[in-house]
């Protein structure tokens, strides 16, 4: 159970971390010690992980005994340096192969040629020291060549190499179009067509059958290239590309459109938003005859400049009101989502005459300054955009001359920590910062499952005046709700789906929580002839959009998945949505079940609860949380006492820390982001990058190179010679002569293009500036530390009232009008409208309070493991079988004492585990 439930990509998530991929090291030849092969060397072989963190952990009992923290050693910084600066020649910036290191945490996979996880750099004989003489240097041996064929048919060599750039992006070659078109400008035009609306012209000619060439052989290259790249960027390559030729069919089919009849109607309903011209642009745009309810409140609000909440149930069209309103908006409509699934599924949806963008860490250098400058020039009407972007100042500085006229906010609800689905980075997007940085006045927030707290916190964050909320029910009267308990959930499903009500249903979601559910549920039901695939975030991405195409099609009947599928997911003829596993919340629950009956017709929802499931998401919920000394000595380490802190990057490297605070990379990230954007502002956020560098140098000697370029000369000052290769701290190197890491990241692509240079990057780490050092860090810990409980108590009420509502539907639902027939819709319907009115009140739960060997067995588990250190946190969590970061699964589900105690309130299995551990340490004491 515990290793593999899926995430959404939310910040507080129950998922346990995914495992990164390792490093297989070869045995190293003793002859290997040549320059030469020092200079073209393995990496170094990882160090063995460590079997028991806990041995190496920070992390004692004694509560007050505080280790210092780290002190990065860094420079101080002269002054800012220009590009140009590094090359004491000339400028060796290409300006359109800067790009912005932006993270997504949501689809980050770590390229395979980094480190593993726990790898550690190790001191190695023969290092020779931080500085490099030229002697050290020997011309490496010319790499192999490789032709390629660019889009005009001739081939160019290009020297082949590890694709070892930032993130593995190896950018393209140029690709020319005829007709003076550039780059990869039409592969990166997602809702390109035919470019007659408002670019007439632009584009040169390029057949459709050409372009479809094109968009195969940009789709194989990129797949080389993006050997290293992460699972999810794969995805959003292919579905750029396949998006260049639905548009084409599109294109085609649409060519009795009227584009000036469209033009017309834009303009009018610009001049005079009325209801007879904004039906007319709907029925233009999307053949629609009317409005339903709330779209066209939303959209004549938007029109008017008014930031508005637009509360509708899931699938009643709520991306309707941002793409009508961007189409007569004459800026830009930027549109953050949170997850990249949901963007490529946005943008392939938006209407053919709407020009749409997405922005994400996963595309390539080519693909991001080539979008910048569509949107730059006015070729984009809606781009899509992760709020992971607000942190880079370079995406922020395109809007400086292109007006944005609305910024839309996609599933709200993640701006509040008291939703179901907070996210940190979207804390980011706040009214007072869109209006600094962006210059905008209006903000659309959208989402299906807000209660009345969540709702209060988005609206206040974005300034939303409370008039300004379009609010209908949260569920469409559509659905048919079902709920049952059961002792054998496998055998009862199977029932259901051959039972009358669901044997004519074409299209069937199952939601499990965890993926080998999904597996084991599939298999079950193919055994018993029922077409079934499973989904979830382990399945390799072409094997998913893959699941998902047989699905759309009714190539399969049922699709067994994890929460992975189905936000924004869009097939109308879905006819039932089970629960196999309880949702966290209710507000999951209706999520979720809004996949089904968009079509309008009546759709079946059930769902299977039982006490063990309920049990372990329990338990799961306590997976985040932080002690008050945990946080004060993170504090300690991120405000690390140096006495020039001003303007300085400091980095936490994310792996490193997070097992050194047993603390989620998802809550240090947390924390770090109320640092900036609480009361008192202490940091600035930088985007993430991974911080440490290894370098190669192929075509000068280092130390000619560094004569030429400061950069170099700065990084063989300030680094280590291992195996061979010169290893360096990237924000160390920036700050020591004042640049910004893309500077100065940009800069070694650049070396690495002109073939001077090859690296690699590894360790993932948050980046940051100190703005104001806090007076008393231990009062900052204590109001953190509460923050975060009330969080997770909030969490943990949410579950608390959805196993309430499906208890009390099963026991209740006789004596409520309306119920009948196993229907619990009426009652279920009740429940979740009182939750969303009112959530914030505390439900009654059915966790044990005391157990009668509990102590004894904490008695013995500490005795048995006292050469591990541990908290009452720790031990709890063993107790309930919860790994973390510093306690892994892989080496504590060893014990028998793991998840015993899951029936016993976590709050009472850590008061236990707190008065036997001062028992323990008074004893070893005497
Ligand atoms: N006025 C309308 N008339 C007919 N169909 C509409 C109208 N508005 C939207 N739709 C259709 O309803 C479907 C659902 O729309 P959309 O995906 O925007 O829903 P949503 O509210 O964003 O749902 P979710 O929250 O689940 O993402 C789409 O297929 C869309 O084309």
């Amino acid at each position: 159970m515990e290793s593999d439930s899926d995430s959404d990509g939310s910040h507080i998530s129950a998922t346990p971390p995914r495992p990164k991929p390792t490093l297989i090291s070869r045995p190293r030849s003793s002859q290997s010690n040549s320059k030469a092969k020092k200079l073209f060397s393995e990496p170094p072989a990882p160090a063995r992980p460590d079997p028991s963190p806990l041995l190496s952990s920070d992390l004692p009992f004694q509560i007050l005994r505080r280790s210092p923290g780290q002190t990065l050693a860094i420079p101080t910084v002269d002054s800012f340096v220009t590009p140009g600066y590094f090359s004491k020649s000339a400028p060796s910036f290409s300006k359109n192969r800067r790009v912005s290191i932006d993270f997504d945490p949501d689809t980050y996979d770590p390229p395979s040629t980094f480190s593993p996880p726990n790898s550690k750099p190790q001191p190695e004989a023969g290092i020779s020291g931080s500085n490099y003489s030229a002697a050290d240097w020997v011309p490496p041996q010319p790499e192999p060549k490789v032709e390629v064929a660019n889009r005009s048919g001739v081939s160019s060599k290009i020297v082949k190499k590890n694709v070892n750039l930032i993130r593995g992006n190896a950018p393209l070659p140029p690709v020319k179009l005829k007709g003076g078109a550039e780059g990869n400008f039409v592969k990166l035009n997602l809702n390109g067509r035919k470019r007659k609306f408002l670019n007439k012209g632009r584009r040169g000619s390029f057949s459709s059958s050409s372009r479809r060439k094109f968009y195969r052989k940009g789709k194989r290259k990129l797949t080389a290239q993006d050997g290293n790249e992460g699972d999810e960027d794969g995805l959003v390559t292919e579905a750029i590309a396949e998006q260049q030729i639905r548009s084409q069919e599109d294109s085609k089919r649409a060519k009795k459109f009227d584009l000036e009849a469209f033009e017309e109607a834009v303009a009018a309903a610009r001049s005079e938003p009325s209801d007879e011209n904004l039906v007319k642009l709907l029925r233009l745009t999307y053949g629609y005859d009317s409005f339903r309810d709330g779209q066209l409140e939303a959209i004549k609000m938007v029109l008017a400049g008014d930031s508005t909440m637009v509360v509708l149930p899931t699938g009643a069209g709520k991306s309707l009101c941002y793409q009508l309103s961007a189409v007569i908006l004459p800026g830009v409509t930027l549109v953050v989502s949170p997850l990249i699934a949901l963007m490529i599924d946005q943008l392939k949806q938006l209407p053919h005459m709407i020009r749409g963008g997405l922005l994400c860490s996963s595309q390539t250098l080519e693909e991001v300054s080539g979008t910048i400058r569509l949107v730059q020039e006015g070729g984009i009407k809606v781009l899509f955009v992760s709020p992971e972007r607000f942190l880079n100042g370079e995406f922020l500085s395109i809007f400086s001359a292109t007006p944005i006229s609305l910024v839309v906010v996609d599933e709200a609800h993640c701006v509040s920590e008291w939703s179901h689905n907070f996210r940190p980075s979207y804390m980011r997007l706040r009214a007072s910062m869109l209006r600094a940085k962006l210059n905008v006045n209006c903000i659309l927030a959208m989402t299906a499952t807000a209660t009345a707290t969540t709702l209060s916190s988005v609206m206040s964050a974005l300034e939303i005046p409370p008039n300004n909320l379009i609010q209908k029910a949260n569920l469409r009267d559509n659905l048919k709700l079902s709920v049952s308990s059961s002792g054998n959930r496998m055998k009862d499903l199977l029932k259901l789906i051959k039972s009358t009500s669901f044997k004519d249903v074409q299209s069937i979601i199952i939601y499990c929580k965890f993926q080998f559910e999904t597996e084991m549920i599939s298999r079950y039901l193919c055994d018993n002839n029922i077409n079934a695939k499973s989904y979830h975030s382990g399945i390799p991405s072409k094997d998913r959009t893959h699941v998902q195409e047989l699905f759309f099609t009714n190539k399969i009947r049922v699709v067994v998945a994890t929460v992975a599928f189905g936000m924004g997911l869009d097939k109308r003829d879905i006819g039932s949505v089970i629960h196999y596993t309880l949702p966290e919340s209710l507000e999951e629950y209706v999520q979720e079940i809004g996949r089904a009956g968009r079509d309008g017709r009546l759709s079946y929802c059930h769902l299977y609860f039982d006490d063990n499931t309920y049990y372990k998401l329990r338990s799961l919920m306590y997976s985040d949380g932080v002690d008050e000394y945990v946080v004060n000595k993170f504090l300690c380490q991120v405000f690390t006492s140096d006495e020039n802190l001003k303007g300085k990057i400091y980095s936490l490297v994310k792996e490193t820390a997070s097992r050194k605070f047993d603390m989620k990379e998802e809550v240090m990230l947390t924390i770090l982001t109320q640092l900036e954007l609480g009361e008192v502002q202490y940091l600035h956020l930088l985007p993430e990058i991974n911080v440490t560098c290894i370098l190669n140098f192929h075509k000068t000697s280092p130390v000619l190179l560094a004569e030429k370029d400061v950069l170099i000369a700065a990084i063989l000052k300030k680094s280590e010679t291992k195996h061979g290769q010169c290893v360096f701290d990237i924000p160390t190197i920036a700050n020591s002569i004042g640049v910004t890491t893309t500077i100065l990241t940009n800069h070694l692509q650049n070396l690495k293009l002109k073939g001077e240079v090859t690296y690699e990057v590894k360790d993932q780490a948050y980046c940051y500036t100190i703005v104001e050092v806090p007076a008393d860090l231990c009062s900052l810990s204590a109001q953190l530390t509460k923050w975060l409980s009330e969080v997770e108590s909030c969490k943990v009420r949410k579950l608390d009232a959805m196993f309430n509502a499906a208890v009390s539907a099963v026991n209740n639902c006789e004596k409520m009008e309306g119920c009948s027939d196993a229907q619990q819709t009426l009652c279920l319907q009740r429940k979740i409208l009182e939750y969303f009115s009112e959530d914030n009140v505390d439900v009654p739960n059915k966790m044990g309070k005391s157990s009668p060997f509990l102590q004894a067995d904490i008695k013995v588990f500490l005795r048995s493991n006292s050469q591990a250190k541990f908290t009452p946190r720790a031990v709890a969590r063993i107790m309930h079988g919860i790994p973390s970061p510093a306690y892994a699964s892989a080496f504590w589900s060893k014990t028998h004492f793991w998840g015993r105690y899951t029936h016993i309130d976590f709050q009472v299995v850590m008061e236990a585990a707190k008065a036997e551990l001062i028992n323990f340490v008074r004893k070893d004491a005497v």
